[in-house]
């Protein structure tokens, strides 16, 4: 069971939001979906639940396309919330799960547990409008995922969330994935991405710019940063040819360079200048390589 896009484009009037999209994502993996604002993230799951029409290419799941007649194989956490406010949150999780087809009383099970999991069994007949902003996303995530989808997927799932509640939705989300589960995500907090996902694709101005395993790509990717401690100042290495920026630390310096013979070279250049301490050669971290790939122009 495979979730496929293939070279898929989408164009909206003129603009062409989404552009030669072409993507495998296996059963049970966690496939993460990164890029600026605008670079085509969004439409790229409204295309995949079958809530718009690719311009050209397709999207198929398990073979076949989705559309609201397979809605119960599938969760969607969309990054505009939308639950109603003078609804309970036991009356908006049974709206919701009536019309995936589930029975009231598993509804009510499912949810009480979900509830338990999330730390706040209390709001179970609490209106959302009184539920704090973060809380009422728990309550959409909850949405998302009590019919036990096949697919789900997640748009900005940790926006608005502190960090205890950000630690709670990742330990579900990895559950999720450990029973099964199919999940697409996309977030800008990086550190989140790195922590869960497997493959990736980064897209800018709908283009993929960068796309595979994420080990793969930090061990492959030309980029290094390099912690160094040494006896003296440091900062004459930032005019180096192929250092691209030098930050000072307690005790020396992290350096970011273009490539692997760079930090080779610079290796031999402290060691020539007097006593190194320590010189770590270290994978550019998703922030960077994102800066690197998909960001920094205006109009994103
Ligand atoms: N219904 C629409 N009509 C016209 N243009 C649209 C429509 N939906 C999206 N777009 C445009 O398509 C592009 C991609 O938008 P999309 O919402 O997919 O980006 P995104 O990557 O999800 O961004 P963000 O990180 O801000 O959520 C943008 O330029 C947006 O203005």
């Amino acid at each position: 069971m495979t979730l496929v896009i293939n070279d898929v484009e989408k164009q909206f009037g003129k603009h062409t939001a989404v552009d030669g999209l072409s993507l495998t994502v296996e059963k049970g993996s966690m496939f993460g979906m990164l890029g600026a604002n605008g670079a085509g993230k969004t439409t790229t799951f409204r295309m995949i639940l079958g809530l718009l029409d690719p311009t050209n290419g397709s999207v198929t799941w398990e073979g076949g396309p989705l559309s609201f007649k397979r809605t119960h194989l599938i969760g969607y956490l969309p990054e505009e919330r939308g639950l109603y406010p003078k609804l309970t949150v036991k009356e908006q999780l049974i709206y919701l799960m009536r019309l995936k087809g589930m029975k009231k009383p598993d509804i009510v099970a499912r949810m009480r547990d979900w509830l338990e999991s999330f730390q706040v069994p209390e709001y179970e007949n609490k209106k959302i409008e009184e539920l704090s902003k973060g809380n009422q996303q728990k309550i959409q995530f909850i949405a998302a995922v009590l019919h036990e989808p096949e697919l789900l997927i997640l748009d900005e799932p940790f926006s608005g969330l502190d960090p205890v509640n950000t630690d709670m939705l990742r330990d579900a989300v990895r559950n999720l994935q450990e029973a099964g589960t199919t999940i697409v995500f996309s977030s800008h907090q990086m550190r989140n991405v790195e922590e869960l996902c497997e493959d990736l694709i980064m897209l800018k101005r709908g283009k993929p710019v960068l796309q595979g395993n994420l080990r793969e790509i930090k061990k492959s990717y030309g980029m290094k940063n390099i912690s160094i401690r040494a006896d003296y100042d440091l900062q004459f290495l930032d005019s180096t040819p192929g250092v691209l920026s030098l930050d000072k630390t307690k005790n020396g310096a992290t350096v970011k360079v273009e490539n692997k013979q760079v930090a080779e070279d610079l290796f031999y250049t402290v060691a020539q200048e007097g006593f190194v301490r320590k010189f770590e050669v270290e994978e550019p971290s998703l922030h960077d390589i994102f800066i690197d790939k998909a960001g920094g122009e205006e109009g994103e």
